[in-house]
Parts: C-alpha cells; structure tokens; sequence
C-alpha cells in the first residue's frame, strides 16, 4: 500500500486566506493514517496559492495519485467550514487528471472501495495499534477516559512453564506493584498482544484490563495536620506466557507500550519442554494422552498431522535465541531482563531483588515472604498469619521424571539453539543461565 503523504510544506498553511471567515485558522489534511493537524496561516504556506495548486495540476499530488495503487486523502470533517484546501486542491487534481490521462474516475462508494483495497492488501484487516501517549500534542486531545497511566509498563512474556506464575504472583506482593484484573478467558493473563480475538477489540479494552487509578487512593488533606507526603506510583504490569513466542507480539506491543520493560524467563528447555507435555496431559489433550513424550519429541513433519502439531508446539518455544532476536528487532536490549529459571525455583528472594533493581522499584523483604516448603518442594509465599500459601496445584505438578534417552535426545536437539543463545547473551554481555553454561 502506498498512502498519500504530503509534502512538509503542505502542511503548513491553507489554501485560500478566509479573512472573513469565523475561522482564523484552517486544518490541512491529516499526514497518512496518523493523527497529525496543522493549522497555519495562508500567508505563510512557501510560494504561496500557485505553488499549492501546481501540487496538484501535474505536481507531486497528481504524480502520487498515477503511481499509487491506493491513495488516500483525509480531511478534518468537523472544520470543513475552513477546510478550503481539500475543497480546491481535489477539484482541481480531479480536472488535471480527466484531461492529461485515460483514467476513469468515478465513486463507487466507501464500502465498495474499503472492499476493492482489502481485496489488494488483506494484510491490512488486521490493525496495529498505536498508543497516542507517546506523542504529546496527541496526549493533549485525548479523550477524558483515556488515561495514559493505565497501561502497562512491564510485560512479562513467557515463555510457557518457565515459572512465570510463580514470578507473578512474587511480583504482585510488592505495594507498589500491580497487575492487571483476573480474565474469564485466561485467568491472569490478558495475552491482548497473542489472542487475535481479544487484540481486535483495541486498547480501549486492553487498558480496562487494569486497575484504574492505578496509585493508592490520597487521603482527604486535612488542613490542621501536617501534610503527608505524595503516595508512591504504583507500576502495573502483566504476564501472559504466550507473548514470547507469538510472531506479531512485539511488533504490537511495541505500537502500545514503546517504553515497557520486559522480563523473559530462560528455563532449562528441555524441562520447559516436558513440563509442557505434562501440562498438555494434564489438561486431557488427546494427542498428548495418547503419545508418550518420547514420542512427541521425535515425531517428524511426515507424522499425524495433530501428532507433529504438537510436537512442533512442545519443541520450538524452546529456541530461545529466536524468540529473543524477534523481540529485540522492536525493543532495545536495555529494556529486556533475562531471568534463570533454575534460579527463580531455588533462589526466588535473590531473583526478585534482582526485578526490582531493573524495575528501579524500592526493596521489598521477599527473603522473609518467600519460604521453602518441603510438600510442595517449592518457594510459597509465608502470609500474615505465618501459613504458607503455595501456588496451585497446576504449578509444580509432580510426574514421573524424564528419561535418561529422552534428556539425552533432547539435549543434543536442543544443543545449536543453546549455542546460539550464548552467542546472543555474549553479544549482549549478559550472564548466561546456569543451565547453559
Ligand atoms: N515457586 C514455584 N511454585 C510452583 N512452580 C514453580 C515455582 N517456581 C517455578 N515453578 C515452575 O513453574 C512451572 C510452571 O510455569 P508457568 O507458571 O510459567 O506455567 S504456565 O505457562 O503459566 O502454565 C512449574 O512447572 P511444573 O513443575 O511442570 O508444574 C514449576 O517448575
């Protein structure tokens, strides 16, 4: 697609002069799709009218017009009282084209033309949505619902049984955290930048997905005692296990949260693997019920297509060096903390110490919070009447282990994309997980 973008000097002045307009000023015709107004003075347009409609009678509006499949023009309806521009320049551009060229113009109607450029560009039925808070002249014309702080400024991506619930629920115990409300559909992940579903109902619904206001309450200030000071801001975030893997996550989550940190958790990926199987048992899948994991693991594209599916879902988000690369085409490195998981299992206080030292977040005392508990053969969380509260029973399944072939197997699988990672990780002079080293 080619959209229309005018010149720089297009956009700044109008037309005509409307000096006895009620409109001292006029609006220019937005910049492509994004929200971009001016509004100039017609006296200080550069070369003033000739100029303006030479764009259009074999200037630069009429040759984008012949070389663009697509061209679309936007306007400001609500100030078409002043928006002389588009009243003169697209006439004009309409009389240049019937006489210089063969093309047939006509109006064929909005839904027929939205149906012809849908039919050339399918691509775009999906949308990508842009935050405007970002971009202040748009912060400053935004709806009063849309507040900017309601969206996320850390995302935890994944990947899948890596231990991301337990880094959740750590994380929420902060008082200066929060999360986003529980869904109905994934529990408390909101996985807006994974689902295509619930991406298509835009960010309107993705910020509703959060508390809001996002700070403490301030109490009523009462003039007679001394005042207190400002509660502290309250950072939310989310995790949802599938961003890590999903192929247009980061590109989305880039066009909404272009300053969000991330946090990935790099597990051993042949226990990732497994503890996936497990979960997809777990959960009755009928192919993982009836193939075993070695079975799984090394079925091949010539296999049942429902057995090789899921081998292929079992296996890949284990290539982490890929899934990482992707996120850091859209994100600087700066922004992305890279977890052990093996750590988060055996030392979550010192894990979470090291979250909230990238979060710039003050200390929190999770050596106290976090206890080990030998049933459940993991950290729970140690509540205020000194019960420990362990993280359901779908986290830290127990299971028969992995066998000696099937590690060995997967160890050797999995032995080019961890040589790839560490190339990756030296390249970003980031510590390698213990696992890889
Ligand atoms: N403290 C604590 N308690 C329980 N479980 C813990 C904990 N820390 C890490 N883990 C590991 O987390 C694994 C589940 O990973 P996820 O939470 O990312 O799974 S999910 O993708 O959200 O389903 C889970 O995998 P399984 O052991 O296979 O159940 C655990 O190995």
């Amino acid at each position: 697609m080619s959209l229309f973008s005018v010149p720089s000097s297009f956009h700044s002045s109008p037309l005509v002069p409307l000096p006895s307009s009620p409109c001292s000023h006029q609006v220019l015709p937005r910049q492509t799709c994004r929200l971009f107004t001016h509004t100039f003075l017609y006296s200080h347009f550069p070369g003033g009218r000739n100029q303006l409609v030479s764009l259009a009678a074999g200037g630069e509006v009429f040759l984008t017009l012949l070389r663009t499949p697509v061209s679309i023009f936007m306007t400001h309806t609500p100030n078409y009282c002043c928006d002389r521009l588009a009243l003169t320049l697209f006439p004009a551009l309409f009389k240049f084209t019937s006489r210089w060229t063969q093309l047939q113009l006509s109006y064929p109607g909005p839904l027929a033309m939205a149906d012809r450029y849908f039919s050339l560009y399918p691509e775009d039925t999906s949308p990508l949505w842009t935050s405007p808070c970002s971009n202040k002249r748009h912060r400053e014309i935004l709806p009063a619902w849309f507040n900017c702080s309601q969206l996320p400024q850390l995302l935890i991506l994944g990947p899948q049984k890596s231990g991301t619930t337990a880094l959740h629920t750590f994380l929420s115990l902060h008082p200066q955290v929060q999360t986003n409300r529980q869904s109905e559909l994934h529990y408390e992940e909101v996985q807006f930048f994974s689902d295509d579903t619930l991406y298509q109902r835009g960010i309107q619904w993705y910020m509703e997905q959060f508390p809001y206001p996002p700070s403490p309450s301030v109490p009523p200030t009462n003039s007679s005692l001394p005042s207190s000071p400002p509660p502290p801001p309250t950072l939310l975030f989310e995790k949802s296990a599938t961003y890590f893997v999903h192929p247009q996550a980061p590109q989305r989550a880039k066009a909404v949260l272009p300053q969000a940190q991330l946090v990935v958790i790099l597990a051993d990926p042949s226990h990732r693997a497994y503890s996936w199987y497990q979960h997809q048992r777990a959960h009755s899948d009928p192919t993982a019920v009836r193939f075993s994991f070695s079975e799984v693991i090394r079925a091949s594209p010539s296999s049942p297509p429902h057995l090789s599916s899921l081998s292929h879902h079992c296996l890949t988000p284990g290539h982490y060096h890929q899934h990482i690369s992707h996120w850091l085409e859209y994100y600087d490195h700066s922004q992305l903390l890279l977890i052990d998981g093996d750590e988060l299992v055996e030392r979550p206080a010192a894990v979470m110490d090291q979250l909230l030292e990238f979060l710039r977040l003050p200390f929190h005392p999770f050596q106290n919070i976090l206890q080990y508990d030998s049933r459940k053969g993991f950290y729970c969380v140690v509540e205020s009447n000194r019960r420990k509260k362990c993280l359901g029973k779908s986290k830290g399944r127990s299971y028969p282990p992995m066998t000696d072939e099937d590690q060995q197997w997967l160890s050797s699988y999995y032995a080019p994309h961890n040589a790839q990672l560490k190339e990756l990780l030296t390249r970003l002079g980031r510590t390698p997980p213990r696992w890889l080293i």
